[in-house]
């Protein structure tokens, strides 16, 4: 006999739940429908595909981690995939594609080890102007967050400056982010349900969805295509700064390796840029709200170092690396990492899970489940003090099995020298008296809604 699907909302014949899918925050609605059905896992139908979501940590561990073998695939988005042109995309490609071992053996490569060293220079620079632009535009620090966080990147994956505060690299990230999540969004778009619609003409009345993703594949091209072809002028010219694509432009590289090149640069600037955005942002509303750990980090930081923060430093900071957990736990940056796919039949806790069904990762709802992390809407960054049981949020975070975060070794130490100087330069204080409520936007990459902060110097600032 065979075994049922997880519980979960049942909806209409035809479409589902498509009618109740949550528009905003879905982690928080899929998280209350687990309480209320049971059980580690709901699923449920939207026209004619089926999602499972994994609501606890046991599920998450058991299937993505120790079944990686068979949970490691991405849903096919037609809309996404196809009508944008990102279907060979690291984030998209099938995990059955050759070219899925190829490119994570590229990025770890890049990323990984001593290769990542290389690139603490750009790091160390591209912070010192970030500190500088906080002290002479700090009502704009959204913007050099941003700039911050797109510039250490295009250097690192196509040695381009960026030099302008308005570059167009600088909202491109921004856009693909959010594009990423409007084309990929369940119930959205016909065509990922019925492919047969991909056949409609552009010119057809029905067919608002191929006019709009011909105009997105233009904006994503210009995350690979564009800096790609920059790099490879650079090249010819001679006068080139080395980066992750011109050195895997080797003499002799064929079209074949150098398509692959493209995709894995393509890839460190979409995944790098929102994200480290979020998490930066996050922290600093989070410093405003909460001046004692604020004050404490600083001590240690001014205790510890002694001088302005540099990357080798960071990891002699205990109490730091506790607060840059916190964050990431209490404000997750990727709130259901992204969405795997099972590739084959399989079965757990007495449930089917189909093979092709779309499996989501509720990390939001690991992050908040009291059981982990008692009083787990309270921002306290002892959780992750030396001897606490509470466990650690990289454990989440960054994604699971075979689509686990490459960029883990260089967000890290990042991040981390991004708060260091920020709290070593500043005191962070709310512009306001009244404190600003802590909400979220929806996206795949979620971020905090910034309120007004004000940038206290703590240095003079000829010392930047
Ligand atoms: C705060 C920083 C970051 C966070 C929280 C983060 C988180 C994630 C998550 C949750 C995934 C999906 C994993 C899954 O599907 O299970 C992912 C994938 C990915 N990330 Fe990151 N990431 C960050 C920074 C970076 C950086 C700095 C890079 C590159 C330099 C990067 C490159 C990638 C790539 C290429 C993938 C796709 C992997 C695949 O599908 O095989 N990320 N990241």
């Amino acid at each position: 006999m065979s075994l049922p699907l997880p519980p979960g909302p049942r909806g209409s014949l035809f479409t589902g739940i498509k009618a109740k899918l949550p528009k905003s925050e879905p982690w928080k609605t899929y998280a209350a429908w687990g309480s209320h059905y049971g059980g580690p896992m709901i699923s449920f139908r939207v026209c004619n595909r089926l999602t499972i979501v994994l609501n606890t940590h046991t599920a998450v561990h058991d299937l993505l981690e120790r079944r990686a073998g068979i949970y490691s695939g991405r849903p096919a988005s037609w809309m996404f995939g196809v009508i944008c042109g990102r279907a060979k995309a690291v984030f998209n490609i099938s995990a059955t594609d050759a070219r899925h071992r190829i490119y994570r053996r590229l990025l770890q490569r890049g990323l990984g080890g001593q290769a990542v060293k290389d690139y603490w220079p750009v790091l160390e620079e591209e912070v010192d102007i970030l500190i500088r632009g906080l002290t002479d535009t700090p009502d704009e620090f959204e913007q050099q967050i941003r700039r911050n966080a797109t510039a250490v990147i295009m250097k690192v994956a196509f040695g381009y400056s960026i030099t302008v505060a308005h570059d167009r690299f600088i909202s491109v990230a921004e856009q693909s982010s959010n594009i990423s999540g409007w084309a990929m969004a369940p119930g959205r778009w016909l065509v990922d349900y019925y492919p047969i619609f991909r056949f409609v003409p552009s010119w057809f009345p029905l067919a608002h969805f191929k006019r709009q993703g011909a105009e997105w594949r233009t904006i994503l091209n210009s995350i690979s295509e564009v800096p790609h072809a920059w790099v490879k002028s650079q090249m010819a010219s001679g006068l080139y700064t080395s980066s992750f694509t011109s050195r895997l432009m080797e003499p002799g590289i064929t079209e074949e390796e150098e398509d692959i090149v493209k995709w894995c640069a393509g890839a460190l600037y979409a995944g790098a840029a929102d994200t480290t955005v979020s998490a930066t942002l996050s922290f600093l509303m989070l410093m405003a709200l909460h001046p004692v750990v604020q004050e404490r980090a600083q001590a240690e930081i001014d205790s510890v170092l002694g001088g302005a923060p540099r990357v080798a430093d960071v990891s002699r900071l205990p109490y730091l690396l506790a607060v840059m957990k916190e964050v990431m736990r209490y404000a997750p940056v990727a709130n259901m990492a992204l969405p795997h796919q099972a590739t084959h039949d399989d079965t757990y806790a007495g449930y089917r899970i189909p093979k092709g069904c779309t499996v989501v990762p509720n990390v939001w709802a690991i992050l908040h489940d009291p059981e982990l992390y008692p009083q787990p809407f309270l921002f306290d960054p002892d959780r992750f003090a030396k001897g606490s049981t509470q466990p650690d949020p990289g454990a989440y975070i960054w994604g699971f099995g075979r689509r686990i975060c490459p960029g883990i070794q260089f967000a890290e130490p990042a991040l981390l020298l991004s708060m260091a100087s920020i709290l070593y330069h500043f005191t962070i204080i709310p512009a306001s008296r009244d404190t600003a409520a802590v909400e979220f936007t929806t996206g795949i990459t979620s971020h905090i809604k910034p309120f007004g902060i004000h940038f206290a110097p703590r240095r003079d600032s000829r010392e930047v």
